[in-house]
């Protein structure tokens, strides 16, 4: 089976993070560590929940691809990728949205691509909140064109994409366990809505 890479995209908020977590503890699946230069979040840990760079290190990787998010540079290191792979069956990466449209097309069919979503755009200031974020960098981030951009699923990831809503971690935990159960027979996903 050719190795698969789960992108885990959508906007600020939506679980990504909690869903490549749920992944990477209950299936064969390894974490893709990307870069940034944004500040650690009080308990992130260096080479586990990123790899922090300040602006000129970060320079000094080989990107598949990079952006700017609220303001910080981010990107996934081809070295981070090949390493990902040598591990296990699947690996899991997560991404905004323009990342999660070079992964579609870069990698085809080698790339599963799960748009998160909720219902109440407001719950995502409330888990940000929740989780501890920086009021001033919460703020930065609302006022950016990407945390705008990324509520809406890209034109570009219509008919490619699975959209996974996560109102209900119980219920995603859930639909996560289908979604893997296919992926782990080698069965090909639809895009569209997961029920
Ligand atoms: N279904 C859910 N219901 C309630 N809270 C949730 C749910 N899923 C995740 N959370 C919580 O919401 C917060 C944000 O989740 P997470 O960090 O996974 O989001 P993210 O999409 O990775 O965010 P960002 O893009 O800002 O890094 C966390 O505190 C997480 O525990
Ligand atoms: N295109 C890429 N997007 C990435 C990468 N690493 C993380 N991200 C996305 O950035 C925002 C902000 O992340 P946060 O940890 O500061 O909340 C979020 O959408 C991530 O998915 C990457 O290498 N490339």
């Amino acid at each position: 089976m050719n190795p698969k890479v789960l992108v885990i995209t959508g906007a600020t908020g939506t679980g990504k993070t909690t869903v490549q977590d749920y992944l990477v503890s209950h299936y064969p699946v390894t974490k893709i560590i990307t870069h940034t230069t944004r500040p650690p979040r009080q308990g992130e840990v260096n080479g586990q929940d990123y790899y922090f760079e300040d602006d000129d290190s970060f320079k000094h990787n080989h990107y598949l691809e990079s952006v700017v998010y609220s303001g910080y540079h981010y990107g996934s290191s081809r070295e981070g990728i090949a390493a990902g792979f040598k591990r296990a069956p699947f690996a899991a990466i997560v991404l905004d949205t323009k990342g999660a449209i070079t992964y579609a097309d870069e990698l085809g069919d080698q790339a599963v691509i799960i748009f998160l979503t909720v219902s109440e755009t407001a719950q995502l200031a409330h888990r940000l909140t929740k989780r501890g974020d920086d009021q001033d960098m919460m703020e930065q981030r609302f006022a950016s064109p990407e945390y705008r951009r990324d509520l809406t699923m890209p034109l570009a990831l219509r008919g490619r994409a699975i959209q996974l809503n996560n109102d209900h971690w119980q219920q995603t935990q859930l639909k996560l366990d289908d979604l893997m159960t296919s992926l782990q027979r080698g069965e090909t996903v639809d895009s569209g809505v997961l029920r």
